[in-house]
């Protein structure tokens, strides 16, 4: 890896507030994890997944990125509409390694951002790694020095591990790998994002330069909050999970401001803990709040090894919610449960009204996998390093779920469409941001054709038609398909399609997509293939 420059480099800190919130209840758990388990157990080095990786099975999409940065101009084939004037940014564990030390899961890898800046059809590209402090650490030190999603540090002695325990209680040990998403606020300040708070990290969306840390100045505490929020020009929407009194505080920020504001509290209705929340819907009035049996787990935040549910734990039996808080009183409205389910990802959500104009329902809509956990499985290194052409992916479909508003206690989950229409696979999905909580026609999404491990086409889904439109390269990864509208379009796919592809030969090139008949448009080869990434935004030029 080429070095860089250091000039980032910001002091750890953590909050008296975050100290407090997992409190006395989890620290008796690292009390009694810290009595159970002997020091010879402890000074465990988490061990990288022991199958040996066949070459030629080794897709780019999962080897690690090549280089710290790169950037410039790209050839462009076919034609790269004149109105398109701005910057894609797309964010994404791109570094699974640190020197000999080959990490397990997807999610754990070092954020690496991508541009593609488009302007007068041309296309300028680049990539960069993010600085957290995460990663500084880990180069520095040639370890990694912060828990990530599935990797713990490795403790050298009993004491490390309890001082180690202590640190995670404060959040000073967890990670600021910003690794999952990138949002531009309405301020214009633009922040890459992960699960953790501290992972908030600002950044240059032209030089993709790391700024430091986006520190909210509130003092709502906590460690963890939803890796996607809602940000649109006027505000910036996300769920706080309460692990310590099981349940949600939906908060508010405004742009220009760092201060996040309550805007209400959602108890849970079942499980000893909140259901991971990756993601949640809005529709204009109302927040929804998913309830997932998919729960965090403090214990399984304490192990040094992973747990096949990593931090999280399936409890059937405490059943699946969904709540709906109104956005202007912070009343919950009413808490519904819904058949098991889960998501990372909901794509939308709108009110249904009656002829009078009242609201008589929600839709909301999400990637749902079944209320199968095994996608986590699937999702680590070694599974997706290893493709010998078994149809091993397990299937998805668009679950649009139903919540009535007139008292009933349950609510209903049912496919949007056929699943068959997008090879029963679905996940990382984008939609007309115009249309975000109102009725919608059309979503984008990756799908599958099977035979596959993975995603691996594009799809536009029509929820009308109730049919998709499916693009695919024999062999080739592509990433989450990224809608950007055509400045002045009245119709609500009249724009193109974005997405990085990384191929079978190490190669990879920027695709775009008509939004309408999802035709390829242009293509743009990049100098090397690079790993797959998860979620982007775009940056208009202003
Ligand atoms: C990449 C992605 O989609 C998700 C990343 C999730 C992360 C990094 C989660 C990290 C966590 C910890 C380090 C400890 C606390 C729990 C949890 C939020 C899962
Ligand atoms: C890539 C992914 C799921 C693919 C399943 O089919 C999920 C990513 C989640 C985090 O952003
Ligand atoms: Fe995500």
């Amino acid at each position: 890896m080429l070095d860089f420059d250091q000039s980032c480099h910001r002091k750890l800190g953590f909050s008296l507030e975050n100290k407090l919130v997992f409190g006395r209840k989890l620290y008796k758990q690292a009390l009694t994890i810290a009595r159970v388990v002997s020091p010879s157990q402890l000074a465990i080095v988490p061990s990288p997944d022991k199958e040996p990786v066949d070459p030629d099975q080794n897709h780019v999409a999962w080897t690690s990125v090549k280089q710290e940065r790169w950037e410039g101009e790209l050839v462009v084939q076919g034609e790269i509409p004149l109105w398109l004037k701005g910057t894609y940014l797309r964010n994404g564990p791109g570094l699974w390694h640190i020197e000999d030390y080959n990490f397990r899961h997807l999610f754990d890898g070092y954020a690496t951002l991508v541009k593609l800046h488009f302007e007068d059809g041309r296309l300028i590209a680049g990539h960069r790694q993010i600085e957290s402090e995460a990663y500084k650490a880990a180069k520095k030190n040639k370890k990694i020095c912060f828990r990530e999603f599935s990797e713990v540090p490795k403790h050298e002695n009993f004491m490390a591990y309890v001082g180690d325990l202590s640190k995670l209680l404060s959040g000073s040990s967890l990670t600021d790998n910003a690794n999952t998403g990138v949002v531009k606020l309405g301020d214009g300040r633009v922040v890459c994002l992960t699960e953790t708070q501290k992972g908030s990290l600002v950044i240059d969306p032209n030089s993709l330069e790391t700024l430091g840390r986006f520190e909210y100045s509130d003092s709502l505490g906590g460690l963890i909050h939803s890796a996607h929020p809602i940000v649109t020009d006027a505000e910036f929407l996300t769920l706080l999970p309460d692990l310590l009194k099981p349940g949600y505080l939906v908060v508010r920020m405004e742009p220009g401001t760092n201060e996040r504001k309550v805007i209400g509290r959602v108890n849970c209705s079942g499980g000893p803990a909140p259901g991971w929340v990756h993601s949640f819907p809005v529709t204009q009035h109302y927040v929804v709040v998913p309830e997932m049996p998919l729960r965090y787990c403090a214990q399984n935040l304490l192990r040094a090894e992973p747990t096949p549910l990593y931090k999280f734990q399936w409890h059937p039996q405490s059943k699946a919610f969904l709540h709906v808080m109104c956005k202007a009183s912070g009343k919950v409205v009413t808490s519904v449960e819904v058949p098991l389910f889960v998501t990372f990802h909901f794509i939308n959500a709108y009110e249904e009204e009656d002829e009078d104009g009242r609201v008589t329902s929600i839709i909301a809509d999400c990637c749902e996998h079944h209320a199968d956990t095994s996608i986590l499985d699937q999702l680590r290194l070694k599974n997706l390093r290893f493709f010998k052409g078994e149809d091993v992916l397990p299937d998805a479909r668009v679950g649009r779920f139903k919540i009535p508003l007139d008292g009933s206690r349950n609510g209903k989950l049912e496919a949007a469409l056929d699943a068959d229409e997008h090879g029963r696979g679905m996940d990382m999905c984008s939609i007309n941001p115009a249309y975000l909580g109102k009725k919608y026609r059309y979503a984008y999404a990756c799908g599958a054709q099977r035979p596959c491990h993975f995603p691996n086409t594009l799809t536009k889904l029509d929820f009308v038609e109730k049919k998709a439109k499916n693009w695919y390269d024999e062999g080739a990864v592509p990433s989450e398909p990224f809608f950007v509208a055509r400045p002045g379009a009245t119709e609500e796919d009249d724009g193109v399609v974005i997405s990085l592809i990384s191929e079978k030969n190490g190669g990879g090139y920027a695709l775009l997509l008509d939004g309408s008949t999802f035709k390829e448009i242009a293509r743009a080869k990049l100098p090397y293939g690079l790993p797959y990434g998860l979620h982007g935004c775009w940056v208009p030029k202003k």
